[in-house]
């Protein structure tokens, strides 16, 4: 008998197909779609315990039972912000795209049915895996509308990057979109936010990796991890790669730079230059740091459009506070909510947050005569101006005035902004 198609059918990356015996998924749900069931899938325990089941090099795919539903990497996405996406699974007639159209004949050879897309043929199939299911990011969409301030930077990026990624007929030549973007500033801004907010824009695959985990997670492989990761990238098209902590990457070379970091770096120029040459690739590299002034100037160069991203003024904390409180009951006055903007001067949009978590509490800690377990929803209070008071003599703000010079006078030298 056939087994049930999980309620939310998720797209996965080669042998790590949706576990039709549990009914687990990868931690993360990939982008859905709806494939035919394939009798050459592995199951997940048995992908874990196999280099690879893809047929790179000619190695077959273990046979598996052809009741079982399996998901394929690229098999006909269509919806969402995922909806451009290319498979890098080959289709029987050498075009891209999996789905239907790639199923292999009854009774063809599996290398033949399942041939992999050039640009991984030289890339490790376990780190196309890894990057599928841990770099990939398939979180919330996030609209612009959920991030406060930081004006410009959207308006420049929004015209730079997402409408020539939209239309890339029309922003051609010198109208051609940069490869490379740098957001610095203060941590807790919203550069992440942005990022992610650019790949749901622009209908991009959104890869979102932290650089010091190029050189400690993957010790030994970080060099291979950017290649492969470029190339999926290729592959999923258009793309965004968001890089966090790029100064971890891009640091200034010295005498006393690790042989393997160097590599990386090296390796990651060379990927870089080569999204910048083929220039039908639509991949956009968006580097995020709190130490801009680490960036060597053969990075920075690359990295064409500095964007600053400060610290919220007034009334993106305002819109902040008001956002956050909406989805809680709380009882505070338009005067209330001026107060707490104010005072909080200086805070970024995650103390911000922070400040917002923390007067939350105020209601439950505030019961402390009732006993939690058993208390009824009705009985806490809604949050208050006092729970503001409280939290504010516990979360500070996180960034130095100190910092904030520097941030201001790299923007002057190297930024973009006005
Ligand atoms: N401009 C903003 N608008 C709305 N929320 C924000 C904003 N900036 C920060 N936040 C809040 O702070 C959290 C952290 O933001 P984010 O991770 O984007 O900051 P970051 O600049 O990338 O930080 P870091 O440099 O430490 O990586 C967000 O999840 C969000 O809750």
């Amino acid at each position: 008998s056939r087994v049930p198609i999980p309620r939310e059918p998720h797209q996965l990356p080669w042998g790590c197909g949706w576990d039709t015996d549990t009914g687990t998924g990868p931690q993360r749900p990939l982008p859905a779609l709806s494939t035919p069931p394939r009798a050459s899938r592995p199951t997940r325990s048995t992908a874990r315990s196999r280099t690879h089941p893809i047929p790179i090099g000619g190695r077959a795919p273990p046979s598996q039972p052809i009741d079982r539903v399996k998901k394929s990497l690229g098999a006909g996405r269509s919806r969402g912000p995922f909806g451009k996406f290319v498979s890098p699974v080959a289709r029987q007639d050498g075009s891209e795209g999996g789905g239907a159209a790639g199923k292999p004949p009854a009774g063809a050879p599996a290398e033949a049915a399942l041939p992999v897309d050039e640009r991984l043929r030289n890339i490790e199939p376990r780190m196309v895996e890894l990057i599928m299911h841990e770099i990939v990011d398939h979180g919330p969409p996030v609209s612009w509308d959920d991030i406060a301030g930081v004006d410009f930077a959207k308006a420049t990026i929004q015209e730079i990057v997402v409408w020539p990624m939209l239309r890339p007929d029309i922003f051609t030549g010198l109208r051609g979109p940069p490869k490379g973007i740098l957001l610095f500033g203060p941590p807790g801004t919203g550069k992440t936010l942005i990022g992610k907010c650019i790949a749901c824009q622009s209908g991009a695959t959104f890869f979102s990796i932290s650089a010091s985990s190029l050189t400690s997670k993957w010790v030994g492989e970080g060099e291979k991890m950017v290649r492969a990761l470029f190339a999926v990238a290729r592959c999923q098209q258009p793309a965004v790669i968001f890089i966090d902590e790029i100064d971890s990457l891009l640091s200034q070379r010295g005498d006393g730079e690790h042989e393997s970091s160097r590599r990386i770096k090296t390796e990651f120029l060379v990927q870089l230059d080569g999204a910048t040459t083929s220039s039908d690739d639509r991949v956009l590299v968006v580097g995020a740091t709190n130490r801009p002034q680490e960036i060597d100037e053969a990075a920075r160069r690359r990295l064409v459009k500095r964007l600053y991203i400060p610290l919220p003024e007034a009334p993106a904390r305002k819109q902040m506070v008001t956002r956050l409180m909406s989805r809680e009951r709380c009882r505070l006055s338009e005067a209330e909510i001026e107060l707490i903007v104010q005072r909080s001067h200086g805070f970024s949009g995650a103390d911000v947050t922070q400040l917002c978590r923390e007067a939350s509490l105020g209601p439950i800690r505030s019961l402390q005569s009732l006993d939690i377990t058993t208390v009824m929803a009705e009985q806490v209070r809604p949050i208050a101006f006092a729970d503001f008071e409280s939290a504010f003599r516990t979360v500070r703000p996180s960034v130095s005035t100190k910092d904030l010079e520097l941030y201001e006078t790299w923007n002057q030298t190297f930024g973009c902004g006005r």
